[in-house]
Order: C-alpha cells, then sequence, then structure tokens
C-alpha cells in the first residue's frame, strides 16, 4: 500500500550484510561496497516510511564504516546489539569476561596456523579460516568448536562460511528483528528478511512463522520462502524499489 508521495507502509526490510549486500571476500575487511548501494538504501528507507534495518553479525560501528555517509538501524554482533534511530543498545565487551578469557585462548591456540584470522568484536569474537590449508582450516574449526564448548550454556557457537563464532546465547537475528517488530516505524509491518548463510537461517524460520517474507540468497538448503541468486541480484531489487517499483516480495522466485 502507498501513500500519494509513494510511501509503502506495509513491509519492514531487514538485510544481512556480508554474502547478501556485499559479495563475499578472502579477509573481513576486503569488502567492497558497490557506490550506488547507499544512495539506494536511503531512498527505499525514505519509501518504507524509514523502516530498514541492517540484522548482521558485525559490528554497528563496522557496518557505519562500510555505509558511510549513512546511518542505518542496525542489529550487529547476530543481535547482541542494537541501534534503532540512533539509539545503541548492548555489545559491551565488558559485561562479557568469561568470553574476553576465551578471546585469549583462542589467540593462543590458533597462534601457530598463519592463516587462520580471530575478528575480535567484543562481545562476540570469530574465527575465520577461508584462507587457511584444509588442516589448519580443520583444526581452527575444533579450536573454535572447543572454547565454545566450555564457555558453557550462556554463549553458542554459530558455524557460517569459513567461520565459527561465539555469540552470547540469548541472541539470534530473529529476536533482533522480533525487537524491531515491537516498534515504531516497524511494529504493524510484514517483515521481508534477506540472507544467505547458516545464521540466518534461524530468522528465516521465526520470519516465516510471524507471516513474514524469508529470501535467501545463493545457494543452500534453506527454509527460506523464496530466492535471489546473488548479492548484485539483491541490489538490483533494493535499486528497483527505491526508484518506485511496486514492492511485492511473493513475485520473487521460490526458494
Ligand atoms: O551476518 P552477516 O552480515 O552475513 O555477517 C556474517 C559474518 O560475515 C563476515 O564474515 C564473512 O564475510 C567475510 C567477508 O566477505 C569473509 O571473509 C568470511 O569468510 C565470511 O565468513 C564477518 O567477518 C563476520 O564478522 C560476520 O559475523
Amino acid at each position: 500500500m502507498s501513500d500519494a508521495a509513494g510511501h509503502q507502509s506495509g513491509y519492514a526490510l531487514f538485510l544481512d550484510f556480508d554474502g547478501t549486500l556485499v559479495e563475499i571476500a578472502p579477509r573481513p575487511d576486503a569488502v567492497q561496497v558497490d557506490p550506488t548501494l547507499v544512495p539506494a538504501l536511503e531512498r527505499l528507507r525514505d519509501r518504507l516510511g524509514g523502516a530498514l534495518a541492517i540484522v548482521t553479525g558485525r559490528p554497528v560501528t563496522v557496518i557505519d564504516a562500510f555505509l558511510k555517509p549513512a546511518r542505518f538501524d542496525v542489529a550487529g554482533l547476530h543481535g547482541v546489539e542494537r541501534r534503532v534511530d540512533g539509539n545503541l543498545t548492548g555489545g559491551r565487551a565488558e559485561d562479557h569476561p568469561d568470553l574476553r578469557a576465551g578471546v585469549e585462548r583462542l589467540h593462543a591456540e590458533t597462534a601457530r596456523y598463519e592463516a587462520v584470522l580471530i575478528e575480535d568484536k567484543g562481545a562476540s569474537v570469530a574465527v575465520h579460516w577461508r584462507l587457511a590449508a584444509p588442516g589448519d582450516a580443520q583444526a581452527a574449526e575444533a579450536i573454535v568448536k572447543a572454547v565454545a564448548h566450555d564457555l558453557g550454556s550462556a554463549y553458542r557457537l554459530q558455524l557460517g562460511k569459513a567461520v565459527g563464532e561465539i555469540v552470547p546465547a540469548s541472541a539470534t537475528k530473529g529476536h533482533a528483528i522480533r525487537a524491531f517488530s515491537e516498534a515504531a516505524p516497524y511494529a504493524g509491518r510484514r517483515a521481508i528478511f534477506l540472507g544467505d548463510d547458516r545464521t540466518d537461517e534461524i530468522a528465516f524460520a521465526s520470519v516465516n512463522e510471524d507471516g513474514g517474507i524469508s529470501v535467501r540468497v545463493g545457494e543452500g538448503e534453506t527454509v527460506a520462502r523464496r530466492r535471489l541468486a546473488s548479492p548484485a541480484e539483491v541490489r538490483a531489487l533494493i535499486a528497483a524499489w527505491a526508484e518506485g517499483a511496486p514492492i511485492d516480495p511473493e513475485t520473487l522466485p521460490p526458494a
């Protein structure tokens, strides 16, 4: 439904970052943001009455750096932190002393595997093995699994694309989308969530349950109902919606 100015009132759009808005790169800091993306996201946010948020495993500050000068609503660290209308909550490293000790252990135990990267995000941590030799990748995965196990039930292991992350157990992208949906401008709108990874499957399930529309980007088994082939297709869709094309996610190809 749209008003005379073309604003769409029916949908709220939630977007994963890596593998959805941008192509996967060899290292977390090597991601390239298409120059047309940010202006299109800003126009689309306006069209959706502000109901557009990034839902990512990255910290909010990192998303700001990639998408500057814009500042979007963001759920960062898989929902551990959330910024709505400029107000940031959650994600304080000092609230996670056990995790901090776990990060030290990860550094110590992976030090001999040169191409294994530790991405310390304060209130969560990722161990990356994309650039590692197969044997080293296996060792890195075993280490992050052991550290996550030893941290106990307050934390969970989140496996993704050549990465294992340790995240506070209470946070998921599904919870983050539901939290956004409790207040304006998101409340009362039908959620659309686009994501590409195992971490996004949790949110696809809850979005489906709540009557929203889940869209898997790329290949792989999924509980999502719709599919787009690549981040390039996602950006083309965002550009079209930003320019006024009808926002009708039910017409996207089935998953
Ligand atoms: O929730 P997302 O926005 O999809 O973030 C998930 C993780 O993405 C990043 O790692 C992945 O992308 C990197 C850059 O393309 C790639 O090098 C890596 O292999 C992928 O796993 C990011 O570094 C993590 O912090 C995010 O949690």
